[in-house]
């Protein structure tokens, strides 16, 4: 037989006596938790800012139409004008660590190891970015390296949307297509009923309130998506309304207090109504003086909640007459949260653990 077939197709030369022997023991290995999170830019300027929009807005499952149309848009008046204004935002949220999302992110990632591992399981949790840095694929090399064979994908959206959830499942199902030993793969599709969910929200609502007292309303204020794409079967609006729905029922009489609305309307379509910030410029001049908003569907606090809301919201309230505006913090290190979070997680590991 040719040397070069013998080496590019075959292992090593084996021992004829090896097969004889006991193989060694194939082990599944600890069980692997990628949470994915949408990304974020890696620094607050405008280059890395266009970098990270380039990616996350080319992606067809965020924007609908056709590919060839919206290039064209996106490269000549969005990657030419939107992150240098985004860049004096970023800059007012960053943190020492970073931009806020993966800050938060990284520290849920840790709580639920942590988690996992008190509860005796051999678990290893990555976080992956859908979009920039840390990527899905450096957070599965790393699982892997690890050992695992079987791999959880978390997908950090309460509520599914395909332009989110679906999108991070394609990317790693993307990712394993590429491999000739594959992992075994299971996908957490939405948690947005969950008791633990649930109960982390009332919990961060109640204690704030016994704080600091209530307010005339509580704002519920979900990320919008384009009124299209719910008509066409995407089930993100029930999904948001579930929450909202049992968040007013773990609340019980005060629960009446809650509202909902959607944010960060991107384009010129129409989007999920009613939209945030007309909703509080419009209380307010309807003689509501007092609010709270909080950002359920958001695990950890970003760009959309710590700017849109709590900056920009709270200025349009206050403009138009509003007194008091209060953002209730994301999940984000809520020390409950970790905990609940690990124990819905755990109930996708059946068979597994
Ligand atoms: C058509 C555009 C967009 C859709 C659809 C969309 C859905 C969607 N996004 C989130 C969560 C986040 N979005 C964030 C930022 C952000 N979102 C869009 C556009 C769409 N989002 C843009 C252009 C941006 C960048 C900022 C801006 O230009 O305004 C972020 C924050 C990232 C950060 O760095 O802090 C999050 C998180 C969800 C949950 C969602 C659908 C339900
Ligand atoms: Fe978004
Ligand atoms: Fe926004």
């Amino acid at each position: 037989m040719p040397k070069f077939f013998a080496s590019s197709y075959l292992p090593e030369p084996v021992d004829p006596h090896a097969f004889n022997q006991e193989p060694p023991p194939r082990l599944p290995g600890p069980v692997g938790i990628l949470l994915v999170n949408l990304g974020t830019p890696d620094a607050p300027t405008a280059s890395s800012i266009r970098r990270y929009l380039g990616e996350f807005l080319s992606d067809p499952r965020v924007i609908e139409i056709p590919q060839w149309i919206w290039q064209v848009i996106l490269r000549v008046f969005i990657l030419t004008r939107r992150p240098a204004a985004l860049a004096p935002r970023y800059q007012e949220i960053w943190l020492d660590g970073g931009s806020p999302l993966l800050v938060w992110s990284r520290l849920q990632a840790q709580g639920v190891q942590k988690h996992l591992q008190d509860q005796g399981l051999d678990a290893r949790v990555a976080l992956g970015m859908r979009y920039g840095n840390p990527s899905i694929a450096a957070a599965i090399d790393e699982l892997r390296a690890s050992g695992c064979q079987r791999i959880l994908t978390v997908p950090m959206y309460p509520q599914y949307a395909a332009s989110t959830t679906a999108t991070a499942v394609d990317h790693v199902a993307a990712y394993a297509a590429r491999l000739r030993d594959q992992p075994e793969l299971r996908f957490i599709k939405r948690f947005q009923d969950d008791p633990a969910y649930i109960q982390a929200l009332a919990r961060q609502v109640r204690e704030f309130w016994d704080q600091h007292g209530k307010p005339q309303r509580l704002l519920l204020s979900f990320h919008g998506l384009p009124r299209r794409t719910v008509e066409q079967g995407d089930p993100y609006y029930r999904d948001c309304m579930d929450t909202a729905k049992l968040l007013r029922q773990e609340l019980g009489q005060d629960g009446q207090l809650i509202h909902v609305s959607f944010q960060s309307r991107f384009g010129a379509e129409r989007w999920l109504e009613p939209y945030t910030e007309p909703t509080l410029r419009q209380w307010a001049r309807d003689g509501i003086t007092q609010v709270d908003v909080m950002c359920p569907g958001f695990l950890a606090d970003c760009l959309e909640t710590l700017e849109e809301i709590q900056m920009q919201c709270r200025d349009a309230f206050l403009a138009e007459g509003g007194q008091q505006f209060r953002y209730l913090p994301c999940l984000n290190d809520d020390p409950v949260w970790a905990a609940g979070f690990a124990a819905l997680i755990r109930k996708s590991l059946g068979g597994w653990v």
